[in-house]
């Protein structure tokens, strides 16, 4: 990138400028992804990465109109903010847009398995949007797109009431409290760490590549399995495990074919899963020695019980 230019990144928790080069712009609200965010006559922007959107079931299920507005309108904004100011764009796509398999592992060319009106349907169907959009606008437009399918991603500073499953179960074992599985815990997932991601996202928006790539770690668990392991790391030894009934249209394999970002953007991740959760329980023993109440795992709400946005 050159020297005075600028990387815009959307996200969900970021807001304001970092260094001279980057531009954090957020709250995944889709009314802040607006064009007027950047006058093109004054700044030059050579990328922007596309982020921003609630990511977590409970928390996308809770307002799904704004998830889905999220991931249309506000991509199509930031799509037209490219197209104007001449920049490439990443967007920010999803293991999710696969549903339900019937491919395993699930590798690009795969369409996909997904309820078009079930409760998950707002992001899946928003991400799926997102992608025809990309591709719509790169045809039509001209705008160069790249798009990333982001595998499960967990690390240091992720929220503590995200309500995913990696936060639930470290804040469930730390806190010795029983350990909730949703469902049978036969599902699996495989978890990536949060540098491999980001720096899979950076070798794709440099590449030349411009269909969708997986960005995952392979190495796949069942949730029962995935509690076991965090129960170890954390020593949870008073911690048990409480079963609860399975969450709607639940995925029940989850494991990214990576060939592709092997070939295209020679990327694979490098951090194990047991260096990478030492790091996520480190931070979260931190975060709750410094909170003067327990934290709360976040459940599944209704929109009556609490408005998250
Ligand atoms: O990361 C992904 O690839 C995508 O999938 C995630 O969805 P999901 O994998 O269902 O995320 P979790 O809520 O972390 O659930 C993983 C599994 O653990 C289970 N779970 C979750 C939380 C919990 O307390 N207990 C529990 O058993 C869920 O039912 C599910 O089977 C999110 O939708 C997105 O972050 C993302 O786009």
């Amino acid at each position: 990138m050159k020297e005075g230019h600028e990387v815009i990144v959307v996200d969900n928790f970021f807001t304001g400028r970092k260094r001279n080069v980057e531009h954090w712009i957020g709250h995944g609200n889709f009314e802040l992804i607006h064009h007027d965010i950047v006058n093109p006559l004054t700044i030059e922007v050579d990328e922007i990465y596309h982020l921003a959107s609630p990511a977590s079931p409970p928390h996308y299920m809770l307002n799904p109109v704004k998830t889905i507005k999220t991931n249309t309108v506000g991509t199509i904004n930031m799509l037209g903010l490219a197209r104007r100011v001449n920049a490439k764009i990443l967007i920010a796509s999803t293991s999710e847009v696969y549903g339900d398999p019937e491919i395993h592992p699930q590798s690009e060319s795969y369409w996909g398995h997904v309820n078009p009106i079930g409760p998950r349907a707002c992001y899946d169907e928003g991400k799926r949007v997102a992608e025809t959009l990309s591709y719509a606008y790169a045809k039509q437009e001209k705008v160069q797109v790249r798009v990333a399918r982001i595998f499960n991603t967990y690390g240091p500073r992720m929220h503590m009431n995200d309500g995913r499953v990696v936060s639930n179960f470290i804040l469930q074992a730390l806190q010795n409290e029983s350990i909730t599985i949703y469902g049978h815990g036969k599902q699996t997932r495989s978890f990536q760490y949060v540098s491999d991601l980001v720096d899979g996202l950076v070798a794709l928006m440099n590449s030349s590549y411009s269909l969708p790539v997986n960005l995952g770690n392979p190495i796949e668990h069942n949730i029962d399995e995935f509690a076991q392991i965090i129960k170890s790391i954390v020593n949870g030894v008073n911690s048990s495990i409480k079963y609860l009934p399975a969450v709607e249209d639940d995925p029940q394999r989850r494991r990214p074919d990576i060939s592709r970002a092997k070939k295209y953007l020679n990327w694979e991740p490098k951090v194990s899963l047991d260096t990478g959760l030492r790091k996520a329980v480190e931070y979260f023993r931190r975060e709750i020695l410094r909170s003067s109440m327990p934290i709360v795992p976040q459940k599944f709400l209704k929109r009556e019980d609490k408005d998250l946005w």
